[in-house]
């Protein structure tokens, strides 16, 4: 553990340098690590354990996607590849990687399998927390925690194979054997999280699902649409409205917040632009801050929880998704934003 100060702020933080993957390996070198779903966390965690020297093993429904995306990757049918059961039985740390909604259906199945001194393990603190909507309570002699990557899965395996690091949050809720912190600070590290800052179940999912509908998913849509509607209803081209909104922001200026904060991509622009940003932020941010609010409370409440349930326990959840994401796609702003990317050069 190491403390460092976040903005003033004290956090124990587990780093690599003191938390090796060679002492990973050892706190896990007797565990058989059950991947249950494959969808995308399930890929980015199972190959990285395997590149890590964990063994690890697949669950998913025979002749899926899911299931054949796993043999693609490598996990053989009969020896790193069950059927979900199976992998149940011979899992001894269960890393729940089916959909939220789904594992609302499997959970009889897992609890069944979950014998004493084994370790339920979630990227996500949504089942234990919203228990009175999902039913998932788990038994007293077993480990629970979660690693929760702070990005998609599929970062997670893109970063790894760069010899990089996606942050990612842990907890710790049930210590049954006495060794839950080592197993889950120990996974932390052999999925390739870059540090992995403490959190609790119930923190962990209020946040993630305040910043998947907020900043990072929800809220950027919705101010990259309002945007581009303004300027194309006031007769400005695609072309300067989809750059103007979206590929400089993706191109130019978040790469450099990402290398030195967001003062540094400021300096890095005209001091026009510098007096405007700097007059306007705090206007969106007071249009925004009751939104934000209300947000809040619709996750704190279990309304978010409840309509994921709802709306991903349908049989057609997917065509639904997909249905709504190709809306999206074919939007006059993506379609730009496709022609766009295909004119950078390094696509040429
Ligand atoms: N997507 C991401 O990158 C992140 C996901 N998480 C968490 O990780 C966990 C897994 O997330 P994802 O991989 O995105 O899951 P997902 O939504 O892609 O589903 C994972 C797997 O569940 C299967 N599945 C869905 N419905 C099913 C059903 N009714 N019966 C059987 N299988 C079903 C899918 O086929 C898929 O293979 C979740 O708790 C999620 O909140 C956490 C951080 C990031
Ligand atoms: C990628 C991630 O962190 C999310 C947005 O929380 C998710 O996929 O659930
Ligand atoms: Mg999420
Ligand atoms: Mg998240």
């Amino acid at each position: 553990m190491a403390t460092l100060y976040f903005g003033g702020v004290a956090e124990q933080v587990v780093t690599r340098e003191e938390f090796t993957l060679e002492h990973a390996r050892e706190v896990l070198k007797d565990e058989v690590v059950a991947i249950i779903g494959y969808g995308v966390q399930g890929p980015g965690q199972a190959l990285n354990l395997r590149d890590n020297g964990i063994t690890v093993i697949v669950g998913q429904r025979k002749n899926s996607k899911s299931w054949d995306k796993a043999i693609h990757d490598g996990f053989v049918p009969g020896k790193t590849l069950f059927e979900i059961e199976a992998a149940l039985i011979l899992g001894t740390i269960i890393c729940y990687l089916l959909s939220d909604a789904a594992q609302i259906e499997y959970w009889p199945k897992v609890k069944k399998h979950l014998t004493s001194g084994k370790a339920l393990y979630f990227s996500h603190g949504f089942g234990i927390t919203f228990n009175t909507h999902t039913g998932i309570v788990p038994p007293s002699d077993v480990d629970v925690f979660l690693v929760a990557p702070k990005g998609s899965g599929t970062s997670l395996r893109r970063m790894f194979l760069e010899n990089r690091g996606l942050n990612s949050s842990y907890a710790l809720y049930q210590d049954a054997t006495g060794r839950g912190r080592e197993r889950v600070v120990a996974l932390g590290i052999a999925i390739g999280s870059g540090y992995l800052f403490e959190t609790d179940f119930k923190k962990e999912v209020y946040s993630d699902l305040v910043g998947e509908r907020g900043t990072l998913m929800g809220a950027i849509l919705g101010l990259f649409a309002a945007q581009y509607e303004v300027l194309r209803k006031n007769g400005h081209s695609p072309s300067e409205a989809f750059n103007e909104t979206i590929e400089e922001l993706t191109q130019s200026l978040m790469p450099l917040v990402s290398e030195n904060g967001m003062d540094w991509m400021y300096a890095n622009c005209s001091t026009t632009a510098q007096r405007g940003a700097l007059d306007w932020w705090k206007r969106f941010r007071d249009v925004n801050l009751p939104l934000f609010e209300a947000l809040y409370e619709s996750v704190t409440t279990g309304q978010e929880a409840q309509q994921v349930i709802d709306s991903n326990s349908k049989s057609d959840y997917r065509i639904r998704l997909e249905a709504e994401l190709s809306a999206l796609r074919e939007s006059e702003m993506w379609q730009a934003g496709k022609t766009v990317r295909s004119l950078r050069p390094e696509n040429n």
